[in-house]
């Protein structure tokens, strides 16, 4: 006993000097600590639990034990030296996945699923060891979106083609299906449906025909509720937007055969999910779940590529049996920061189809399109009720083409777009900070500008005119910290901006100073990620809000009222998701980082509508990134499928 003690203490010894070197989190080595207090507790399980504990801040769901037997390194981001000397500390340690297995299955902290259950704070399915909350949201998930895509119901299909023919004109000379028009009638024959398209491939576009079609279909259409939703404020009011606009155009097409102006306007705004589930001040659990559902027939989810794991357990908790679930996204972006690559996850073999026969006869009599036999394939029920739209419309130029060559990994391509000398897209090669602080000089001299002219009308229209200045610019990060990241770039700007007197700053907060909230506040009602620019306050001398944009509207805080916030000129690409900036500027540093991936960089591109400049310090660090793809440990593929 005393030489397991003795061992024990070097293990703990150990976890205490990487948490020092900052290898490990403090709650990981908690975590452990928490984990050996509750029984015996082999070295092995400790060393498992700090791992599977570090392991979910990098955004892994899981541990597989094929990775803890070959020593998780690179999942850790850590050397091969930080790990032998863990492993060391805990050795012996057991061999081969089926010597893991065979030890956590005689721990008491661990529940083996199909055993008894103590409710165990670890779990092992197969080879994958949880905590108890993600194998909890995992299986959730997994079930739920199964269950909903397996229960199809009847359609008509006769019907759904004549309005179906209706809303999609045929495009002459168009090549393959059109994705746009059996995406709809994929999505009206179940309660799950996916869309998945790169940026511009017309999700809002389809979308808001499945709800004409949605409502010419329905027994009720009249009775029919329902919900828009998207993980931030900015999102969620881009897509009421879009789908306004879009059902707009419609309603004059259908003209007479269906009241879609009628039916749009009784829609209500799009929401966040926290709002939509009720989120409360000092409590993770939301107001609707199984036991007080969402008031909803269909919900329709944007930029569903950044709802994590937690909140879509949560959100199909609170949805109704008979609901219908619309989840649009992009499955190539960048994943929450939070566990689980969700919508990457249940739609990663979208491109692919894996149409069964049957869902190919339905498609063909529901919208006359015929799916191309490479689609052809078994996959499971959620397959059947997911589409990937293929052309981009709005994206068709070389920062269309950029982002392709990224995301297909393509890094020659890459190189000879930026190359190409368009006026569109720009690289910057072996750069020095100071021209990065010429181009936000540039960016954002507009929006000072009109700050300075000073307001000559309507107060409202002048804070408006401002905020939509600064949104048509914005530079992206890959990292915090460093002079290439977010935290340095805005005090360089700051200071840049101020030497040209475009700024005044002295103190915290300053006339002009914009701010992106880090984090919800109830009691203002900001949101983390809403982005607002500081401004006197018309009514009271002296004094600082911060003005927000909330689709049209303009609302209004006391700076000081705000405690979460950072300035943000420069901001991380992992923030600027769901925005788009007229011209982007993606930075990205010198040093090697486990976050410059292709999807940090796919989705900095993707942000920018008509300018996209690249600003590289050197070295291979782009051709590097391309080359590294964010790699997410979770079971959520294989319990889908
Ligand atoms: N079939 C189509 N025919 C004509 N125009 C289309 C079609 N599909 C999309 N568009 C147009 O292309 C543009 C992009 O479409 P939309 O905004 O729906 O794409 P998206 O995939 O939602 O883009 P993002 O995710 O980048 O916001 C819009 O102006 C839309 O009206």
């Amino acid at each position: 006993m005393a030489e397991l003690d003795a061992d024990i203490d070097g293990l703990w010894r150990e976890i205490g000097a990487l948490t020092e070197a900052g290898e490990l989190r403090r709650l990981s080595g908690a975590f452990a600590r928490f984990i050996a207090q509750l029984g015996d507790a082999p070295s092995a399980l400790i060393l498992a639990a700090a791992v599977l504990s570090e392991l979910e801040g990098h955004g892994h769901s899981c541990l597989q034990l094929g990775d803890l037997a070959a020593g998780p390194t690179l999942l850790l981001g850590w050397s091969d030296d930080a790990w032998r000397q863990l492993a060391q500390a805990a050795a012996p340690l057991p061999r081969g996945v089926a010597g893991w297995s065979k030890l956590l299955a005689h721990c008491q902290q661990v529940w083996i699923r199909g055993e008894f259950d103590l409710d165990q704070p670890l779990v092992l399915d197969g080879q994958r060891l949880y905590l108890r909350r993600y194998w909890r949201d995992e299986t959730l998930v997994a079930q739920a979106v199964r269950e909903r895509a397996a229960a199809t119901h009847p359609v008509d299909t006769p019907l759904v083609r004549s309005w179906l023919d209706k809303l999609f004109v045929a495009q002459p000379g168009a090549q393959g299906p059109d994705w746009q028009k059996l995406a709809c009638a994929v999505a009206l024959r179940s309660s799950v449906a996916i869309i998945t398209g790169g940026p511009g491939t017309g999700k809002t576009y389809t979308v808001a025909r499945l709800l004409a079609l949605l409502f010419a279909t329905a027994p009720e259409a009249g009775r029919q509720r329902v919900a828009l939703a998207a993980p931030t404020g900015k999102a969620a009011a881009r897509l009421k937007q879009s789908i306004d606009k879009a059902l707009n155009e419609l309603a004059d097409r259908v003209g007479s055969d269906l009241p879609l102006r009628e039916l749009t306007a009784r829609m209500g705004a799009a929401r966040t999910l926290h709002s939509l589930l009720g989120a409360r001040p000092d409590t993770r659990a939301f107001a609707h779940h199984r036991g007080n559902p969402l008031d909803v027939d269909v919900l329709i989810v944007d930029e569903a590529s950044m709802v994590h794991l937690e909140m879509m357990a949560s959100l199909l908790d609170a949805l109704p049996v008979g609901a219908t679930l619309i989840l649009l996204g992009d499955k190539d972006q960048l994943a929450s920061v939070e566990a689980g690559a969700v919508l990457g996850d249940l739609c990663h073999a979208a491109h692919e189809g894996h149409y069964s026969a049957a869902t190919i006869a339905y498609i063909e009599a529901a919208s006359g399109e015929i799916i191309p036999d490479i689609y052809r394939g078994d996959g499971g029920a959620l397959a059947q009720q997911t589409v990937m739209l293929r052309y981009s419309r709005r994206f068709g130029g070389p920062i269309g083409q950029l982002a392709l060559a990224v995301n297909g990994g393509d890094t020659a391509r890459a190189e000879q777009v930026l190359r190409a000398g368009e006026e569109s897209v720009r690289w910057l090669e072996h750069a020095q900070p100071a021209q990065l602080l010429q181009l936000a000089h540039a960016g954002y001299a507009p929006y000072l500008q009109l700050l300075r002219d000073g307001a000559s009308g309507e107060h409202e229209d002048w804070v408006r005119r401002i905020l939509l200045s600064f949104e048509t610019f914005r530079i992206l990060c890959a990292v915090r910290d460093g002079e290439w990241g977010v935290t340095g770039l805005n005090e360089a700007i700051e200071k840049r901006l101020a030497a040209s007197h475009l700024l005044r700053h002295g103190a915290e907060w300053y006339v002009g100073r914009p701010v992106m909230v880090t984090r919800n506040d109830y009691s203002t009602r900001v949101f983390n990620g809403d982005i607002g620019v500081t401004l006197p306050d018309p009514a009271r001398a002296g004094a600082l809000r911060v003005y927000f944009l909330e689709g049209d509207a303009v609302r209004s805080v006391l700076a000081t009222r705000l405690r979460n916030v950072e300035t943000a000129f420069a901001m991380t690409v992992h923030k600027s998701q769901g925005s788009e900036f007229r011209h982007t500027v993606l930075a990205l540093p010198r040093e090697r980082n486990a976050v410059l991936t292709r999807e940090l960089v796919y989705t900095g591109i993707t942000r920018a509508s008509e300018v996209f400049t690249l600003v590289t310090p050197g070295g291979d660090v782009l051709q590097e990134a391309i080359a590294s793809r964010t790699h997410r440990t979770s079971g959520l593929r294989d319990l889908v499928a």
